[in-house]
């Protein structure tokens, strides 16, 4: 469990990013941070590996107050996956994998093995193991990135924005997978995003923010859609505008599934 009391985080030139933050984020679920640009998302995330330090307040993992554990120690326990992958353009992708596996010691030969099963957990082909990052899509090397992330087969995987860069139709596939990670990893997985359609997707919990890292309202995706706290929320899951309202509409003696536009989004079957 990741926990934020009442963090606050001032940066030195007098921006206060974030204020009276407070936050449970449960073990082995998937919390997604989604608001608009500036509302102290990434700070949040940088705040668990210590990439930012709060300037009050208090971030724990497991009842472990962060600042405590040495912060390169705990940035190689926790998976860190990044828009733009962030991977180095002078290795192979292989050995992007396993960087961090090698700097935590692990004999060559071993990471370089991991590295190749974890290609195949995040639906790399292993032919691209020697391939340069721009030598791959936006979408392979987001799947790098992943496997990176998963190298030290982390408890906590924190994803700033990772899918953000990439076309709709490899995000969605990207977004599916995930899911299918997240099913057999079972990870605390810390997910940044402004899309609400990704946050409602991936998340078990979603924290939607307003500037300051304030919480506009924080729940299941169904608890959100179902009763949105206040204006704002409304007008940011698209409530407001009917967007989220299906209706059902006879077509043909089935039962489909309309939008607030009349677009079709599925169709209704009984269950037995
Ligand atoms: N190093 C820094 N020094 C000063 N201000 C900063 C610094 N990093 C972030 N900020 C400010 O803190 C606020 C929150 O930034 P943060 O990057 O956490 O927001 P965000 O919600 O992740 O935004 P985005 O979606 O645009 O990435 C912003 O006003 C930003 O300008």
């Amino acid at each position: 469990m990741i926990e934020f009391r009442d963090v606050r985080k001032e940066f030195p030139d007098g921006t206060v990013a974030v204020e009276h933050f407070s936050l449970v984020i449960p073990s082995r679920e998937t919390t997604v941070l989604v608001g608009s640009s500036g509302s102290g998302k990434t700070t949040l995330l940088r705040m668990i590996n210590r990439m930012v330090d709060p300037s009050s307040g208090a971030v724990e993992i497991d009842g472990e107050n962060v600042l405590e554990i040495d912060p390169v120690r705990l940035r190689r326990r926790i998976g860190y996956v990044m828009q733009n992958s962030g991977l180095l353009p002078h290795r192979k992708v292989v050995d992007n994998i396993a960087t961090v596996p090698l700097l935590n010691g692990t004999p060559k030969r071993q990471a370089r093995e991991r590295a190749l099963q974890l290609m195949d957990t995040v639906g790399l082909d292993r032919a691209m193991a020697d391939r340069y990052p721009s030598q791959l899509s936006g979408g392979q090397q987001q799947r790098v990135g992943v496997a990176r992330g998963l190298a030290v087969d982390p408890n906590i995987l924190l994803m700033d924005e990772p899918f953000g860069a990439v076309d709709p139709i490899v995000r969605a596939d990207l977004q599916q997978e995930l899911r299918r990670l997240q099913q057999s990893l079972g990870k605390t997985v810390v997910f940044v995003t402004h899309d609400i359609d990704e946050a409602f997707l991936l998340g078990d919990q979603v924290v939607i923010l307003q500037q300051g890292g304030r919480i506009a309202q924080r729940g299941t995706p169904a608890e959100i859609l179902a009763a949105p706290a206040d204006d704002f929320v409304a007008t940011f899951i698209g409530a407001d505008r009917g967007k989220r309202e299906l209706r059902v509409r006879e077509v043909g003696g089935r039962r489909v599934l309309v939008d607030g536009d009349g677009r079709p989004a599925g169709v209704l079957t009984e269950t037995p």
